[in-house]
């Protein structure tokens, strides 16, 4: 399987189990996902729902390149890029806290799927990033919505974008798109956060994460991921983005 999904303790964890691509997305891991965030949101039992990649190598290296670049226009890229960001404003919407748990670098796509959750967990030492820009495109799965809407600055959000480069976990933390850097352990980082949580009764999450979707609904969120994913599909089907691509396939050839 390239993905697990597994209750652990008051919550439930999504694992990415692609290690040997960097964790890098396919259609199976979009469908395993959408199953989980269905289960989850089913499971009035759960307290979190966490995502993390396997291995620390990284959290997710994005779309899975020698897959997707089969995708040659925008009526052929559109579907795949709608997928998967329907599936993370899904996740985003969740009736409980939603945490992304960094442990190996989380890039294009990946830092997409760290910012639709509520909370990133970063380890020391690891870099994320919206490098979409060196491939041409921008982010195709909501992303930059989901940072535009929740930053509480667009200047440093837009430059996390525009700049389209690895961020330092410092760096990160600085401007607000970390909530936690973490040493060692992932699985220990994620029961420090949530033990504080845990001491509160959970219709009590329930309800402040019920007023955060709301904030999120209102500024158009859903709005904003469509027209994202559309920019995006324009985009993809330039020349400069296919070049891009076959230069990071063929980089060790
Ligand atoms: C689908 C669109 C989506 C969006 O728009 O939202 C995107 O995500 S676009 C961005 C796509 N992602 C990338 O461009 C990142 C590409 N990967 C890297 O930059 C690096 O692999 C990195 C930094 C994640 C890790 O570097 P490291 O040196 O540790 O590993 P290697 O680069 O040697 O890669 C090992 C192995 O994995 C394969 N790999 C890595 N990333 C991807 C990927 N995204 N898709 C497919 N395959 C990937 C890489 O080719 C190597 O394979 P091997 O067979 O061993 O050569």
């Amino acid at each position: 399987m390239v993905y697990r999904f597994e209750k652990r303790g008051s919550g439930a964890v999504f694992t990415i189990d692609r290690p040997e691509k960097r964790n890098a997305i396919n259609e199976e891991v979009m469908d395993g996902l959408s199953a989980a965030v269905e289960a989850v949101k089913e499971d009035e039992s759960l307290r979190y729902f966490a995502v993390t990649g396997e291995g620390q190598s990284a959290f997710c290296s994005g779309g899975d390149l020698s897959e997707f670049h089969k995708l040659r226009t925008e009526e052929e890229a559109a579907p795949m890029l709608g997928k998967m960001a329907d599936i993370l404003l899904r996740m985003s919407l969740l009736p409980v806290p939603v945490i992304a748990l960094i442990d190996g670098h989380a890039v294009g796509g990946g830092c997409e799927i760290a910012t639709a959750c509520d909370f990133r967990l970063v380890r020391e030492g690891v870099k994320c990033g919206f490098i979409q820009g060196t491939l041409a495109i921008t982010t195709g799965w909501g992303g930059a919505s989901h940072l535009l809407t929740k930053s509480g600055r667009q200047d440093t959000a837009l430059r996390m974008l525009t700049e389209a480069r690895p961020m330092e976990a410092r760096e990160l933390l600085e401007s607000g798109w970390a909530t936690v850097l973490f040493p060692g352990d992932k699985f220990e980082a994620l029961d420090r956060f949530v033990e504080p949580m845990e001491r509160v009764h959970p219709s009590v999450h329930r309800a402040y994460k019920k007023a955060a979707v709301r904030r999120l609904l209102s500024a158009g969120l859903s709005g904003q991921v469509r027209e994202e994913v559309a920019a995006c599909a324009r985009l993809w089907e330039a020349d400069v983005h296919h070049e891009a691509v076959d230069r990071f396939l063929n980089k060790k050839k």
